[in-house]
């Protein structure tokens, strides 16, 4: 036979593939390697930054190689259109698949020889049995060609979004030994990479590991310290007013930016926030300023979603900025998102990583923001340990993440691309060519913290106080922040928690007492909460009378 016309994993086969195919001139360093092992047969594990590219690392080994790929993934995939665009014969079965669709990609698999080369499922689907029957026809005929895990730290329970469907996955090495495993994660620590391949069984002896580095050198790194009393929306608000002047007066960037016909306005950003509520009203708020901003949050119908992410993909006008809760995440793929700002403190480090990793996928400039304080970290603390109380399992491995994250938001001292990889187990110091708050500017950003923040000491001694008084527990407060003015009146609103005599609780909860005081000294703040304490001691608790909401 002629050469060349054989089938073959050749690397003439792979760069041509690359270029028909996936309209891409080049691999990105490392990818060309990922996927001549995958060819090979090996069973793989690949650890990049976010955008590094691994969906192609299973992709165009699926599009070479005889078979179907099974592509489990925790996320509704974006992928498909984009892959049926490029003539790749992509399907999805899901919750929200049509019924007319799961019955022709079943169709298909029942064959035993199917058309479809990547078929992306998830993990909940692996685990119905008809699926599972299906997958026994293909194999029969070997045309079983490779099993992809994506985010495969959903496996772990030492990861962040542990999810125990994902547990399941181990059926496929126990079902078909021989089939090639691939998983790929942005977000694993060297726990949980060793949890990953022991749960799916991966073959030490065939398995190939791939650990790139976690440093996004272009997203620039930047911590603003706040506290409760401060409303951070004019300080963001500030800063986009300042990029979309810095644009419009820069004649150079406005002609090349009319020449490309786009608009002066269109940064594109997500903003993320915790509640569901702050979408809508931040939205709301930064619309009422003149900019297009739109909420994405899973409360929302699923047509006001697709249209928000499609006109948004679009750089459409009034759907410049997202503003979202961890719904919007992700797999989100759009090149130009020049910013992305935590609102709040995210749940967890790798959140931060994965949210943070959506912006500059273009390789340029792009800033991630979070806003920190310490109330909120009080309040991540709180939610940790309630969901502790309801359901205990990741916890350790959560608290961990929190507390690490924490750690990030509060050390002024190091760069944070640095403290980045450094959780996620890389030994190397990362490239930081002034891209984060630390390397810009080390003295503003401590004196940034000692004045934004609310005061430890304040902390430590309300929470001495309340122990004092044995029955009081500080749920949530305004406190005043270290930079706070000793002779300015200074609202203050204190959520309590009161133990009752014999231990029990009212209404499945502890007393609750709202306390608003006004202060201008600080002995006074406090010889106003320990008056408040004694008001409580006296009044007849014992009743278990609730007097949630007093206000003193
Ligand atoms: N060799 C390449 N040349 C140019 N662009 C590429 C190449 N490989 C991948 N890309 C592009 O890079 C972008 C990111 O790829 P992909 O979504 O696979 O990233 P990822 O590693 O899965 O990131 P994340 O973990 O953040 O989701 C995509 O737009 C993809 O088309």
């Amino acid at each position: 036979m002629p050469p060349g016309l054989s089938r073959s994993n050749s690397c003439v086969d792979i760069d041509f593939t690359l270029r028909r195919k996936f309209k891409k001139t080049a691999f990105r360093p490392l990818q060309r390697d990922v996927i001549v092992a995958a060819l090979e047969g090996n069973d793989v594990f690949v650890q990049a930054a976010t955008s590094f590219g691994k969906s192609l690392c299973f992709q165009l080994p699926a599009v070479i190689d005889h078979g179907i790929t099974i592509v489990i993934s925790p996320l509704l995939s974006l992928m498909v259109n984009a892959l049926r665009a490029a003539d790749i014969d992509a399907g999805t079965i899901n919750g929200k698949t049509p019924y007319e669709e799961k019955q022709r990609l079943l169709q298909d698999l029942a064959t035993g020889h199917p058309l479809t080369r990547l078929l992306y499922v998830t993990p909940e689907q692996c685990a119905t049995e008809s699926f599972r029957r299906h997958l026994r026809v293909v194999h029969k005929q070997r045309e079983l060609a490779r099993i992809a895990v994506d985010e495969a730290h959903c496996i772990s329970e030492w990861g962040h979004d542990f999810r125990p469907s994902f547990k399941q996955l181990k059926w496929f090495r126990e079902n078909f030994p021989d089939v090639p495993i691939i998983c790929l994660t942005a977000t694993a620590t060297p726990q949980v990479r060793q949890d990953v391949i022991s749960t799916l069984g991966l073959s030490e002896a065939n398995l190939k590991v791939f650990t790139m580095t976690t440093s996004r050198k272009n997203l620039h790194y930047e911590v603003r310290f706040k506290s409760d009393e401060e409303d951070h929306y004019e300080d963001f608000r500030m800063w986009l007013g300042g990029v979309h002047k810095r644009r419009a007066e820069d004649s150079e960037r406005r002609s090349e930016l009319e020449r490309r016909n786009q608009r002066l306005d269109n940064v594109s950003g997500i903003i993320y926030t915790l509640f569901r509520s702050d979408c809508e009203t931040l939205a709301a708020r930064l619309r009422a300023d003149g900019i297009g901003a739109k909420p994405y949050h899973a409360g929302l119908p699923n047509d006001e979603k697709n249209e928000t992410l499609q006109r948004w993909v679009n750089n459409d006008k009034g759907y410049d900025v997202i503003v979202a809760t961890t719904a919007f995440g992700m797999g989100i793929d759009k090149e130009n998102v020049r910013f992305v700002v935590h609102w709040q403190v995210p749940k967890s480090f790798e959140g931060f990583y994965q949210e943070a990793g959506r912006a500059g996928r273009d390789g340029k400039s792009s800033l991630c923001i979070m806003y920190y304080s310490r109330e909120d970290r009080d309040r991540a603390y709180n939610r940790l340990s309630k969901d502790a109380k309801e359901n205990n399992s990741n916890m350790e491995a959560r608290l961990k993440s929190l507390q690490a994250l924490i750690k990030y938001c509060e050390d002024t001292g190091t760069c944070r691309h640095c403290m980045i990889c450094s959780y996620f187990g890389e030994k190397g110091v990362p490239e930081c060519d002034y891209a984060c708050d630390w390397h810009k500017d080390p003295t503003g950003l401590r004196k940034a913290k000692e004045s934004g923040l609310q005061s430890e000491d304040w902390n430590m001694e309300f929470a001495d106080l309340c122990s004092a008084f044995g029955r009081m527990t500080r749920t949530s407060s305004t406190m005043p922040a270290n930079g706070a003015k000793a002779n300015t009146k200074i609202p203050m609103r204190v959520a309590l928690s009161y133990k009752t005599d014999d231990n029990t609780t009212v209404n499945g909860a502890h007393e609750v007492v709202m306390v608003d005081l006004e202060f201008d000294h600080r002995d006074d703040f406090f010889g106003a909460i320990k008056q408040t304490f004694r008001a409580i001691e006296k009044s007849d608790m014992d009743s278990h009378s609730n007097i949630g909401n007093r206000v003193f």
